[in-house]
């Protein structure tokens, strides 16, 4: 684990969202003068979909050829097509159902019903993802350290073989979930970590201080050239001072 971690601190949820918005639009057309098309990974959680809905404010998103972005999730809610709950549903309401998107890009993981098995399910995903690395990465984190659909002091979370995981025993509703391993989120080119809110602060804290990742799945993230986590002031409260990028304006290049 060599790649450079930042921690941006922003005032407050909002301009948290907005921020990573306009960074993602300006990383996509970048990325895109340099190859010919992209993967980009998201997130569900309140963070990750609130960023979503900023990017599909941000007049910058109408000078993408989105047709070279492909979509995938790092964890999905197994639950049937179209449920409110899906992080699939929330990520097509929130921006992808505003692009100009082939349905060809757009990569979910399965729903109940479309394969015997959710441990079938997973397989799937693995083989549909197959060699794929992800330019860009989203994550949330939730209040027990937990990232994708890897919880706290499950076998899960240390799991180095496959792609993708099965969860049956989610601490969070709903039990049943899909999941990438961290093998997978950490060969992503760069992991933009996003959370906001007092109840995060423990786990980032713990994450920054290189926790036991077994037990604080956030601490065993890291992509392959940057691992930026974008935070508000509040997430902030357990992080060294050391570590912050405060009131520093962050260009592009600067997220690798
Ligand atoms: O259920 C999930 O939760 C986490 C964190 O969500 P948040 O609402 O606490 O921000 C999210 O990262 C994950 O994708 C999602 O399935």
């Amino acid at each position: 684990m060599t790649s450079e971690r930042r921690v941006l601190v922003h005032p407050d949820a909002a301009s948290l969202e907005a921020s990573v918005a306009a960074r993602f639009l300006t990383k996509v057309i970048d990325l895109l003068d340099e190859h010919p098309t992209i993967d980009v990974c998201l997130t569900g959680g309140s963070t990750g979909i609130a960023v979503l809905a900023a990017v599909a404010q941000n007049p910058a998103r109408e000078g993408i050829d989105w047709s070279r972005v492909r979509f995938w999730w790092g964890d999905e809610r197994y639950l049937p097509n179209g449920d409110a709950d899906r992080n699939e549903t929330q990520a097509r309401n929130a921006l992808l159902d505003h692009l100009a998107l082939p349905p060809e890009n757009v990569h979910p993981f399965p729903a109940p019903g479309d394969h015997p098995t959710i441990e079938a399910a997973a397989e799937a995903y693995a083989t549909e993802l197959g060699d794929t690395t992800f330019d860009i990465t989203f994550l949330g984190v939730g209040p027990d350290g937990h990232v994708a659909s890897l919880f706290p002091d499950h076998a899960t979370v240390l799991e180095t073989t496959k792609k993708v995981v099965a969860e049956t025993n989610s601490p969070k509703p709903p039990p049943e979930r899909l999941s990438l391993t961290l093998p997978v989120i950490n060969s992503s080119e760069r992991i933009w970590v996003v959370l906001a809110g007092a109840d995060k602060a423990g786990a980032l804290g713990l994450a920054l201080a290189d926790a036991n990742v077994a037990s604080v799945p956030v601490a065993g993230v890291r992509g392959r050239k940057r691992t930026v986590f974008f935070v508000d002031q509040d997430a902030a409260a357990e992080v060294p001072e050391g570590l912050i990028d405060r009131d520093r304006y962050w260009t592009a290049s600067d997220e690798g």
